[in-house]
């Protein structure tokens, strides 16, 4: 059976990614452990673009007596010799397959399968740099947690990239902590993967509303299956690839201490990572004002019933209210960033300590980005272009807080009409 597909497919898919941060390193050892073991799909070798930047080891690094610890060094060469990201992943080796690449488009040359993992705000940019220049029927996955907003309206990543690119975009989001990941801790996942019936060669659940997960009973939900905006100009796979299904997809990203849930519904799975920052943002408040837990947890309440509710009302064809209740991207992902999230984190002290939180970001982060405080703007601007705002009263409320037009002390009042009317 083995020989019969090797036989069949002479091609092996090369993957990229996309972007070398906290989360897109992390990724990118996930991946390239994968690659390794799934040598019948997959290339081994996995690029990784790093926006090029140059950086110290630090003193305490187990490296601090390399040669290359003399001075600065261009953050490629030392993940490239060291096989280490000292300023986005520091302490965590790399597998050696992890190639660190400066330059874009040599990072996804011949890529037939690309991972965007960047902070939100730099992703139109890295695909305007891509345009023309990826293989035609290459295949995305969006890791990216936020939404594009233009005078258009609220966009999916996965649907921008794959628009700006003329792919298919699936994406994955999780209650994922980068760290932990990195350190092997265990952790669960959720991909969105509905791509063209074309990539289809074995049958396996191509836009079935039905979870693939084998562990776990199957689902059943109510709602209608995801259709997908990017479909019309996708060009086929050619059949001398292993086809993409959920199956190997799935092979990509599963590891012992990562597991994968894969479904359909890409809008749910990016909603849910993007809008639980703005929720963490108030989980921070709160808890900075030092409320306790249950505070946290009224917060977290309105938060994953406002987020539902932005997917019901703007994505209403293809969002599942399930994804949300049930996944990993959904409600785990909110209880983890609400509990241990940089956005989380930040709020947290800059209440705590009366600063801005980009003064926090600035001093705690050493590079890393917030997507909160964005998508909280993001959002405000899109609902206010809707008249909506006043139908989200806590997205409305962080909003609010950021621009120090209310207090995180007001949060209770501000969702007063909010739980009043629902009860
Ligand atoms: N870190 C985490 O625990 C998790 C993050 N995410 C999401 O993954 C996405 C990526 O986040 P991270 O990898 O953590 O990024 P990060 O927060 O570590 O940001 C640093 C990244 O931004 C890049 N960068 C800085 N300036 C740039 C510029 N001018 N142009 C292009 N790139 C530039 C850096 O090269 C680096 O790759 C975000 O949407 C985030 O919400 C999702 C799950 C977990
Ligand atoms: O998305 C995350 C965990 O799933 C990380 O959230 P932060 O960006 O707030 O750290």
């Amino acid at each position: 059976m083995a020989g019969k597909s090797l036989a069949a497919h002479s091609r092996k898919h090369k993957v990229a990614v996309i972007g070398s941060g906290n989360w897109g390193t992390t990724i990118a050892k996930v991946i390239a452990e994968n690659t390794k073991e799934h040598g019948d799909i997959f290339e081994p070798e996995v690029h990784m673009w790093v926006f090029e930047e140059e950086y110290s080891i630090p003193k305490d690094s187990k490296h601090a007596s390399s040669e290359l610890a003399s001075g600065k060094q261009k953050l490629t060469h030392l993940i490239n010799s060291l096989h280490e990201n000292f300023k986005y992943l520091p302490g965590i080796a790399l597998p050696h397959n992890v190639v660190a690449t400066p330059d874009i488009a040599e990072a996804a040359k011949g890529a037939t399968i690309l991972i965007f993992n960047l902070p939100h705000q730099f992703i139109a940019r890295a695909c305007q740099n891509l345009q023309g220049k990826i293989v035609p029927y290459a295949r995305g996955i969006s890791c990216i947690k936020g939404v594009e907003v233009s005078d258009e309206g609220c966009e999916l990543f996965s649907d921008s990239i794959g628009q700006k690119l003329g792919i298919y975009c699936g994406a994955l989001s999780g209650a994922n902590i980068a760290n932990e990941i990195a350190l092997e801790k265990f952790s669960e996942t959720t991909v969105a993967y509905d791509p063209p019936a074309m990539d289809s060669q074995n049958p396996t659940p191509q836009g079935s509303p039905k979870s693939s997960s084998t562990d776990l009973p199957k689902l059943v939900f109510e709602d209608k299956p995801a259709p997908t905006k990017q479909k019309s100009h996708i060009q086929p796979l050619p059949s001398e690839f292993p086809p993409l299904h959920h199956k190997n997809m799935k092979k990509l990203f599963h590891r012992p201490y990562f597991h994968v849930r894969m479904v359909s519904d890409v809008a749910g799975v990016s909603l849910g990572g993007a809008l639980k920052n703005i929720v963490a943002l108030a989980a921070g408040f709160v808890d900075g004002l030092g409320w306790g837990d249950n505070a946290k947890a009224a917060v977290m309440r309105v938060g994953i019933m406002e987020s539902v509710r932005f997917g019901k009302t703007f994505f209403a064809d293809s969002v599942r209210t399930e994804t949300f209740t049930e996944e990993s991207c959904g409600v785990a992902d909110l209880i983890t960033s609400c509990s241990g999230g940089r956005n989380f984190r930040c709020a947290k002290m800059s209440v705590q300590e009366g600063k801005p939180i980009a003064e926090i970001e600035e001093r705690e982060l050493n590079g890393q980005k917030l997507q909160g405080t964005s998508t909280a703007y993001e959002v405000h601007s899109f609902l206010v272009k809707q008249g909506m705002e006043r139908d989200f009263p806590l997205f409305t409320a962080v909003w609010s807080i950021l621009e120090d037009k209310n207090r995180p002390e007001d949060i209770p009042h501000l969702l007063e009409p909010a739980t009043a009317e629902k009860e």
